[in-house]
């Protein structure tokens, strides 16, 4: 139904203090034509009536309320496939008859560093929105995420002008040239624990390959997404280059991932998604596909390591970000030796964590994105306690209100258990003593994901026979989720296929072609 616009709401579960002056206010309501109003031919131009609608809250016992869990902060328009077909027919004109393929390499790069600006600029808004959106801290989006976003796109508008083919010597009299070109139309699919983040590695190389976007953010986080994309407009992208879609896996993201005038896919997310896509992307037009998938990553702490400086680096790898990382360090494996030291203090770590309002200075940890995250990492904690593992500390929601869950810690974990196996995307630090080099190999190996791994000692032999054993996208030696834009991340095994950032992220978006022309009377071969 071309006219029909229906609505999902953002929520925000959590407490959080008064909303910023430009969002949206708390409750209200855009007025929209809904679908399923008349027939659809017959609703070309439907009636705008006059009255608003103004209660969107529940009504109970004569007052309107928000719900328990939350309240909501945005009305966003969601789309369906044919709002799929509408953004790819836009893209496709973009880039078939466009100017962004025709412009200079150059001046596509001056619109990104142009953007790269814009970023900068308006940190405090974008930061807002993407702590209101998914609760992750102000602090960790404005000070950490925000400019990390900016140099990404400084580093991929430096890359522009330098994408390049080569003259290739034949055996024959030819002249053999290979060009680099923009593949097309890239469909993106991102997740919501970093959702500015994601979107940065996504669109930064396709677009400075010259490809044009259709780019679907996650249903739970859609708001960052459209306010940077304004700004890109406003830095001098052409329409139709990039469009931004909200709208929920099944239907948009399905929608995408099937379209036949799309030439290539791009997601993150979980594994199970990204099997659904490979075989959406097969069954449709055969166009390549990367994905950025899950992970359960060991993080290994030799017998040398400083206990302290090892404590607070695992710490880090597992709760930052509300242990919301497709890269958490959640299996940390402890040499004997140091093993009841460091659950000692991995455990007085854990109770120190400051967990509150992500907008309050301070605050290392925020809610949970959602309800269905929050009832699932609760559902692992109380099978860790069923399966004999034991609780350190936390294990409990804090509060009543919002998604808040206490930092936990589990120790003499083994890896049959599920918090060991599965991904929990969520403050739970799991414990494993180990007791040789060889045999932690073989047990971090053990995993269907490959994502990465951390290795902590003091000793270069066992980091480098660690880092060359281990079956992972990244090693992080000594620290960790260092997410330099030049840096390529990807998985192993079932945690994806293929890299993103630095130069191994260029040749997702690129197709080669070579040009064969026979050479008369060549001066030389
Ligand atoms: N690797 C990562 O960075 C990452 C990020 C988020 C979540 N995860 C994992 O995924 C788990 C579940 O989170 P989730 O439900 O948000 O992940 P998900 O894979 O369901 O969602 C990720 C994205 O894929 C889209 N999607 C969902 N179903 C789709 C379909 N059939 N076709 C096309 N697109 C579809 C979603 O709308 C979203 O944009 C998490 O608990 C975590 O384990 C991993």
């Amino acid at each position: 139904m071309a006219a029909a616009t229906r609505r999902i709401s953002a929520f925000l579960s959590r407490s959080l203090t008064s909303p910023p002056p430009f969002l949206l206010s708390k409750g209200s309501v855009e007025w929209t034509v809904f679908s399923g109003y008349g027939t659809a031919a017959a609703i070309e131009n439907p009636t705008t009536p006059s009255v608003q609608v103004n209660y969107t809250q529940l009504l109970i016992n004569g007052s309107f309320v928000d719900s328990a869990s939350g309240y909501v902060i945005a009305h966003v328009a969601e789309a369906d496939a044919e709002d799929i077909d509408r953004a790819v027919s836009a893209s496709r004109k973009a880039f078939d008859e466009g100017p962004w393929p025709r412009m200079t390499a150059y001046e596509r790069s001056m619109v990104l560093f142009r953007f790269a600006d814009l970023i900068d600029k308006h940190t405090e808004e974008l930061a807002t929105l993407e702590t209101w959106d998914n609760g992750k801290t102000y602090e960790q989006a404005a000070n950490i995420e925000l400019p990390m976003i900016s140099r990404l796109i400084r580093y991929y508008a430096g890359w522009a002008d330098k994408i390049h083919g080569l003259t290739v010597p034949a055996d024959s009299p030819h002249h053999v040239q290979t060009i680099h070109e923009p593949i097309g139309v890239a469909g993106q699919i991102i997740p919501w624990n970093f959702p500015l983040l994601m979107f940065s590695w996504k669109i930064g190389p396709a677009l400075a390959c010259g490809n044009t976007v259709v780019l679907k953010t996650a249903e739970q986080t859609p708001l960052s997404a459209l306010y940077a994309a304004k700004l890109l407009h406003e830095a001098g992208l052409p329409p139709g280059v990039l469009n931004v879609v909200s709208g929920f896996g099944p239907t948009a993201g399905s929608a995408l991932c099937r379209h036949k005038q799309v030439d290539k896919l791009a997601f993150t997310g979980s594994t199970q998604t990204g099997k659904t896509v490979l075989e959406l992307a097969a069954k449709s037009n055969l166009k390549p596909v990367t994905l950025e998938l899950g992970g359960k990553s060991p993080f290994i702490i030799c017998k040398d390591a400083d206990v302290d400086q090892a404590v607070e680096l695992a710490h880090f790898a597992l709760f930052f970000n509300q242990g919301q990382c497709c890269c958490a360090g959640s299996r940390t494996y402890v040499h004997e030796s140091v093993y009841d030291e460091f659950l000692e203090k991995a455990k007085a770590r854990a109770l120190n964590r400051r967990v509150g309002d992500p907008f309050k200075a301070g605050i290392e940890q925020g809610p949970q994105v959602d309800s269905e995250q929050f009832e699932k990492i609760l559902r692992y904690i109380r099978s860790g306690i069923e399966s004999g593992a034991t609780l350190e500390a936390g294990g409990e929601r804090i509060g009543s209100k919002g998604y808040y869950i206490q930092p936990t810690v589990f120790s003499n974990v083994k890896e049959d258990m599920l918090i060991a196996k599965d991904e929990i995307f969520g403050p739970v630090q799991a414990i494993l003593k180990f007791k040789d080099i060889d045999e932690v190999i073989r047990r971090a190996n053990g995993s269907g994901y490959g994502l990465a791994a951390a290795v902590f000692t003091q000793d270069i032999d066992t980091a480098n026979t660690l880092s060359r054993a281990l079956k992972v996208g990244t090693v992080w030696v000594n620290c960790y989720n260092v997410f330099d834009a030049a840096v390529p991340f990807g998985g192993y095994k079932m945690s994806g296929q293929g890299r993103e950032k630095g130069i191994y992220s260029l040749s997702n978006y690129l197709q080669v072609k070579a040009v064969v022309t026979p050479l008369k009377n060549a001066a030389w071969m």
